[in-house]
């Protein structure tokens, strides 16, 4: 299926980004999974072979990513695809008036930089290398997908900032979108709900459970390869551009 798709997959060492490199590896398709020097690179890439190269990247740094870029182009030709998955969260409430302490503004700035700056940086470079690509018949030349949340939505108490880092995923992809359809670069964004990653698989069995109960249908947690199946199903369709899809299971998230 993806026997001539070569992808960059950020965050690709774990959860969701991880399952997405299995997916399209096994489908055919060559990866480099970008992720931090800090992560399980390494021993993903052993693990799944010679069409999977790690290059220890900070989504935030512009030569990092230049680096990475670099070396889809000298080992594997071309770049088609790019997901954006790398991303971080924080839970700090605006102002804590038992201790009397506003937000560290650091901190905010940092979930800002790694989720937004850090997407942002890896669209606009791989915009550049993927403008190179013959386009096909329907004059496509890439697709590019972004990771958000359901928290861009209905952020609860505590998530101003991994909210509005997500916010600004979901509000920036139809104006990328316009500013690549010239070149055939399709954009797209995926919001996904409660997923069963590290984060999540942490949480003691009381707490996950109470989290599956509050998702309408199927009452449990997303399984990673439910996200992957979304990003092949976008890159298959041709149609889907500028757009932000809920993955969710109808859940829509508390205070
Ligand atoms: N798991 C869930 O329920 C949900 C996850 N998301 C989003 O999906 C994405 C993936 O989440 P998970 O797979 O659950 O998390 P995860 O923590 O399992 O994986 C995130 C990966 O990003 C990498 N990373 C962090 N900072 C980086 C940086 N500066 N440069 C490069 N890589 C960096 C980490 O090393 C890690 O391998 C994140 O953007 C997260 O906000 C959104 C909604 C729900
Ligand atoms: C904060 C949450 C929910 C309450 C709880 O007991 C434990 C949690 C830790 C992981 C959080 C939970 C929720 O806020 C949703 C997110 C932020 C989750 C980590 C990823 C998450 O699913 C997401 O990004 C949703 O948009």
């Amino acid at each position: 299926m993806f026997k001539n798709v070569v992808g960059l997959v950020t965050g690709g060492a774990s959860g969701l980004g991880r399952a997405t490199v299995e997916r399209l590896v096994k489908e055919g398709g060559r990866v480099v999974l970008c992720d931090l020097q800090s992560s399980s690179g390494h021993e993903v890439e052993k693990e799944l072979g010679k069409n999977v190269i790690f290059v220890p990247t900070d989504v935030a740094s512009e030569n990092d990513v230049v680096n990475a870029l670099q070396v889809a182009k000298k080992e594997f030709g071309q770049l088609n695809v790019a997901v954006n998955c790398a991303g971080i969260g924080i839970a700090f409430k605006t102002y804590n008036f038992n201790k009397k302490t506003p937000h560290v503004l650091q901190d905010f700035t940092k979930v800002l930089m790694v989720n937004t700056v850090g997407t942002f940086n890896v669209i606009r470079l791989t915009a550049g290398l993927m403008g190179e690509n013959e386009p096909n018949q329907d004059g496509e030349r890439g697709v590019i997908i972004n990771t958000a949340s359901v928290a861009a939505f209905d952020g609860q108490m505590g998530q101003a900032a991994y909210s509005a880092s997500k916010g600004a995923i979901v509000s920036m992809t139809l104006p990328i979108a316009r500013d690549l359809a010239d070149q055939g670069i399709r954009v797209c964004t995926i919001a996904p709900g409660l997923f069963d990653t590290p984060l999540l698989s942490s949480l003691p069995d009381k707490v996950r459970h109470f989290l599956e109960k509050s998702i309408p249908f199927p009452k449990r947690l997303g399984k990673p390869d439910e996200f992957a199946l979304l990003v092949q199903s976008i890159i298959q369709n041709p149609l889907l551009n500028g757009e932000v899809i809920r993955l969710d299971g109808a859940l829509r998230m508390q205070p």
